[in-house]
C-alpha cells in the first residue's frame, strides 16, 4: 500500500505546480522527517499512525466543522474522541505522549474536544504531584479513561498571580478533610479546558489554611460529579463559560465550590503533606506545586513550532499553485512563491518552525532530567529551568502568532476563508500567549534571573553562573560575521548581555534613587522583557546550530544549513538596533546581513515545499481533503485548490436553499415597503 504522503513520491494527478516544486528538492522529505522528528522510527510511526487514521471513516469529521454551531462541535469532537478511545491501543503506544498528541491533532484538528485536557493536564500533575498510593487510587483509572478530568486553577479574579488564588482548602482537625470554598463571585474557578460539561474530576489549586494559617497554593484531587448520573456533587456548582475565540470543541468551565468536604488523603501529597494533627510537611522546594507548570511549558515550544508549521504547510503549497502577476516571462503568470516578498514572509517562518520543534525537543528533555532528580530529591535543576521554559514560552508563542497571521496573509483573500483553516490554527496557537503564564508575566520571571546573573557577574564570580548564563561574564570582542555561525552567537550574545546589564543597571538606579524595589522593577519592565526576549532567542539559535551540527547526512545538513543561516541574518537584523548603538556592529555588517538574508531566500526556494512536506502532515490533520469532508481546501498535498473550493462554496448550509428565511422574512418586506 503506498503511503499518502511520500516526498518523492511523484503522482499523476496532482497539481503539476506542486508536483515541478516537489521535483526541484534537493533531499528526500523522509529524511528530514526523521531529523525533525527525532529519529527513523518516529518518524516512521507518524505515517504510520496518519495512516491507520485515514483507514477508520468513523474517525473522519462528518461535516465540515466551521459549518457547525458550538453544541454540533462540541457533539462531533466527544463523537470522534470516544470513537478514537476505542482504536488507541491498537494505534499508538499507550505510553507515549508524543503519538497520542499526534493521533489527537489528525481525529480532533485544532477545536479542542472535552478530553483535550485530560492527558496533558490532569494526568501529569497527578504523576509528578501524587504519592504512589494515590497513583494506585486514581492513575489507573484516568488512564483507563474510567473517569475524566480537569486541572482547575485559574480564577474569575486570579490566573497570573496565583499566591493570591481565593479558593480554600481548609483541614479540619475534627473530621480530617479540607473544606474546599468559593468566598466570592471572583473566587470561582474559571477557565479550566474540559471543566464546563465533561470532566467529573478536577485537579484544584486552593490555599491551604491549617489553624488559621495560609501555607499557599496546593494541589487536591476532588470529584466533581457523580460517576453515574454526571450532576454536580451537593456543594459544587459548575458550567461552561461560553463561546471563545478559538478553542469551541472544548468546554472551558468555571467551578465554585460550597463549603464542599474532601478527605485528607485528596491532598497530593507526594512532595509535601498535612499529617492527621494538622502538622504541615514542607516539600523539598518552595515552588514544588508549579512543577507542573514547568511541565507545560516544557513542552510549548515543540508544540507551537508545529502549529506554525501546519499553518506554513498551507500557506507554501497554495504559493507554489497560485499564480497572479508578472515577472520577466509575460506570457505565463507567474507563482506568488517567486515573490521575494512572498518568500519574506514565508521562509524566515519555516526557518523558526524548524528552530521551535529542535529547540522543543531540548527542552523537554531537560524537563525529564529535571522530573528525574525531583523524584530523588533533588530540586537543584528547578529555578534554572523554571527561568529556561518561562522565556521559551513567551518567545515562541509570540511569534508562532506572528508566523501564521503572515501565513494567512500569504494566501490572499482565501487566506481569510475558513476554507484555509489558517484562522482556526492561529486561534488556538495564539492561546499560548496567555495560558499556562501570560507571555509578559513570564518573561518577567526570567528576568529575575538574568539580573540576579548580571550582579553576581557584578560581583566577580562568574564561575557562580549557570552555563546558560555564562556568557553575561564574557568579555566584548568585536566579530567578523563573515566567519559563520559561532560570529552571529557572540554577536547576539553581546546583545542579550548589553541589555541584560542594561536593565539590571537601569534598576539598582532607580532604587539607589529611592523607589522601593518593586516600584523599581516595575519602572524598568520593559527594559527588563527585552533583555529576557533576547536571551531566549540568543538560546533558540544556540539549539538550532547544536542540532543542524549533530547532522550526518550531507543533503540534509546543506538544506538545514541555508535554513539556519536564514535564521541567524533574520534574527540578528530583527534585532539590529540594539548592536548598532553602542557600534559592536559596524553599518558594512548591517549590509552584509541584509544580503546573506536575501541570498538564503534565493537558496531556500527550490526547496520551499519539501521543507514544509517534510513534516508530513496528512490531508487529515490539515483538514485538506472537501471529498472526505475533510472541508480545509488549501493547503491539499494535491494542490487542487479551485474546484475544492467551489465545492467548499457549495457545501455552505446557506447554500441548500435558494431563498433564506433573512430575505422572505426582512428584506423582501423592506423592498416592498420601498416600492409603495
Ligand atoms: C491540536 C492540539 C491542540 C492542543 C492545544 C493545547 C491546549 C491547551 C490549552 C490550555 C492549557 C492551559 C492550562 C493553564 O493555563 S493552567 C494555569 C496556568 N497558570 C499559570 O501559568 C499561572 C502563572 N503564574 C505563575 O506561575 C506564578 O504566579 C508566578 C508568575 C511564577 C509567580 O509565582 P509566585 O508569586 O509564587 O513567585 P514569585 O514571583 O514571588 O517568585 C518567587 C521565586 O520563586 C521562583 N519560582 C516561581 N515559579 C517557579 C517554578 N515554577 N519553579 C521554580 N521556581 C519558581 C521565582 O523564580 C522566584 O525566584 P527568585 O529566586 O527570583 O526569588
Ligand atoms: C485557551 C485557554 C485555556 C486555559 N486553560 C486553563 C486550564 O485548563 N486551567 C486553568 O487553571 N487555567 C486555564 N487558563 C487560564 C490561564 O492560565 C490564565 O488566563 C493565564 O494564566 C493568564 O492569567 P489572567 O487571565 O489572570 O491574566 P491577567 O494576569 O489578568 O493578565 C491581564 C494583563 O495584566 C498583565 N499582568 C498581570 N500581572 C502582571 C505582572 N505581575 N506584571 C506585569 N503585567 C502583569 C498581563 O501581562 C496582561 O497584559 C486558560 C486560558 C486560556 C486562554
Amino acid at each position: 500500500m503506498t503511503m499518502v504522503f511520500l516526498n518523492k513520491e511523484i503522482r499523476d494527478g496532482d497539481n503539476p505546480d506542486l508536483t515541478e516544486e516537489r521535483k526541484t528538492a534537493t533531499f528526500d522529505t523522509n529524511k528530514m522527517a526523521e531529523v525533525i522528528y527525532g529519529s527513523e522510527k518516529l518518524a516512521r510511526r507518524r505515517r504510520e499512525i496518519s495512516q491507520a487514521v485515514s483507514l477508520i471513516p468513523e474517525l473522519a469529521d462528518s461535516k465540515p466543522l466551521p459549518f457547525l454551531s458550538r453544541n454540533e462541535k462540541i457533539l462531533e469532537s466527544t463523537r470522534k474522541v470516544t470513537a478514537l478511545n476505542e482504536h488507541l491501543p491498537r494505534l499508538i503506544n499507550m505510553n507515549d505522549e508524543d503519538e497520542a498528541w499526534h493521533i489527537h491533532s489528525e481525529v480532533i484538528g485544532f477545536e479542542g474536544n472535552p478530553l483535550a485536557l485530560h492527558h496533558s493536564l490532569f494526568i501529569p500533575p497527578l504523576v509528578i504531584q501524587g504519592s504512589d498510593e494515590q497513583h494506585e487510587k486514581w492513575l489507573g483509572r484516568a488512564k483507563r479513561r474510567e473517569i475524566i478530568g480537569c486541572y482547575a486553577q485559574t480564577e474569575l479574579g486570579h490566573g497570573s498571580n496565583i499566591r493570591k488564588l481565593e479558593t480554600t482548602a481548609t483541614y479540619s482537625l475534627s473530621t480530617q478533610e479540607f473544606i474546599l470554598h468559593t468566598p466570592t463571585i471572583n473566587a470561582l474557578k474559571w477557565w479550566p479546558g474540559a471543566l464546563g460539561k465533561s470532566s467529573n474530576h478536577a485537579v484544584v489549586v486552593a490555599s491551604l489554611i491549617i489553624k488559621e494559617q495560609n501555607y499557599g497554593p496546593h494541589l487536591f484531587m476532588v470529584q466533581i460529579r457523580d460517576e453515574q448520573s454526571h450532576e454536580p456533587l451537593p456543594g459544587i456548582a459548575v458550567g461552561d463559560i461560553g463561546p471563545k475565540m478559538a478553542f469551541n470543541g472544548a468546554d472551558n468551565g468555571f467551578l465554585g465550590f460550597n463549603n464542599f468536604r474532601i478527605p485528607r488523603g485528596n491532598l497530593l501529597n507526594r512532595h509535601c503533606n498535612v499529617e492527621v494533627d494538622g502538622t504541615y510537611v514542607r516539600p523539598p522546594h518552595d515552588k514544588m506545586n508549579y512543577a507542573g507548570m514547568i511541565r507545560v511549558r516544557s513542552r510549548m515550544a515543540a508544540e507551537q513550532g508545529t502549529f506554525m508549521a501546519q499553518a506554513l504547510t498551507i500557506a507554501v503549497r497554495y504559493s507554489a499553485v497560485r499564480r497572479q502577476g508578472f515577472l520577466e516571462n509575460k506570457s505565463q503568470e507567474v507563482k506568488v512563491l517567486d515573490y521575494q516578498t512572498q518568500q519574506h514572509r514565508l521562509f524566515p517562518a519555516i526557518a523558526r518552525s524548524y528552530a521551535f520543534i529542535f529547540c522543543g525537543f531540548e527542552t523537554i528533555q531537560k524537563y525529564e532530567t529535571l522530573q528525574n532528580e525531583m523524584n530523588s530529591g533533588n530540586v537543584s535543576l528547578m529555578a534554572d529551568l523554571h527561568a529556561l521554559t518561562s522565556g521559551i514560552k513567551s518567545v515562541v508563542t509570540y511569534q508562532t502568532g506572528e508566523g501564521i497571521e503572515q501565513a494567512r496573509m500569504a494566501c490572499g483573500g482565501h487566506g481569510y476563508s475558513m476554507a484555509s483553516y489558517i484562522s482556526e490554527i492561529y486561534g488556538c496557537a495564539i492561546g499560548g500567549c496567555t495560558y499556562e503564564g501570560e507571555n509578559m508575566v513570564m518573561l518577567l520571571q526570567l528576568a529575575r534571573y538574568l539580573v540576579k546573573s548580571v550582579e553576581l557577574a557584578m560581583r566577580g564570580k562568574p564561575g557562580d553562573l549557570g552555563p546558560m548564563v555564562a556568557y553575561l561574564a564574557y568579555p566584548d570582542i568585536k566579530v567578523d560575521l563573515v566567519t559563520g555561525p559561532e560570529a552571529y552567537v557572540k554577536m547576539f550574545q553581546h546583545i542579550s548581555k548589553r541589555q541584560s546589564i542594561k536593565a539590571t543597571e537601569k534598576f539598582h538606579r532607580k532604587m539607589e534613587s529611592g523607589v522601593s524595589r518593586d516600584e523599581a522593577w516595575n519602572q524598568c519592565a520593559v527594559e527588563l522583557t527585552r533583555a529576557s526576549r533576547l536571551h531566549t532567542r540568543l538560546y533558540i539559535i544556540e539549539t538550532f546550530i547544536r542540532r543542524v551540527d549533530s547532522i550526518e547526512d550531507l543533503s540534509i545538513k546543506m538544506v538545514l544549513t541555508d535554513l539556519m543561516n536564514l535564521h541567524l541574518n533574520y534574527e540578528l537584523l530583527d534585532v539590529a538596533s540594539y548592536a548598532l548603538e553602542d557600534g559592536f556592529m559596524s553599518s558594512t555588517q548591517m549590509g552584509f546581513i541584509k544580503n546573506q538574508l536575501y541570498s538564503s531566500l534565493e537558496k531556500i526556494r527550490p526547496n520551499a515545499v519539501s521543507l514544509v512536506d517534510s513534516f508530513q502532515f496528512s490531508d487529515l490533520q490539515l483538514r485538506s481533503n472537501l471529498l472526505n469532508f475533510l472541508f480545509q481546501v488549501l493547503g491539499r498535498r494535491d494542490g487542487h485548490v479551485y474546484q475544492n473550493l467551489f465545492e467548499w462554496a457549495k457545501s455552505s448550509p446557506l447554500n441548500q436553499t435558494e431563498v433564506l428565511p433573512s430575505v422572505t422574512q426582512y428584506l423582501k418586506p423592506m423592498m416592498e415597503k420601498a416600492k409603495l
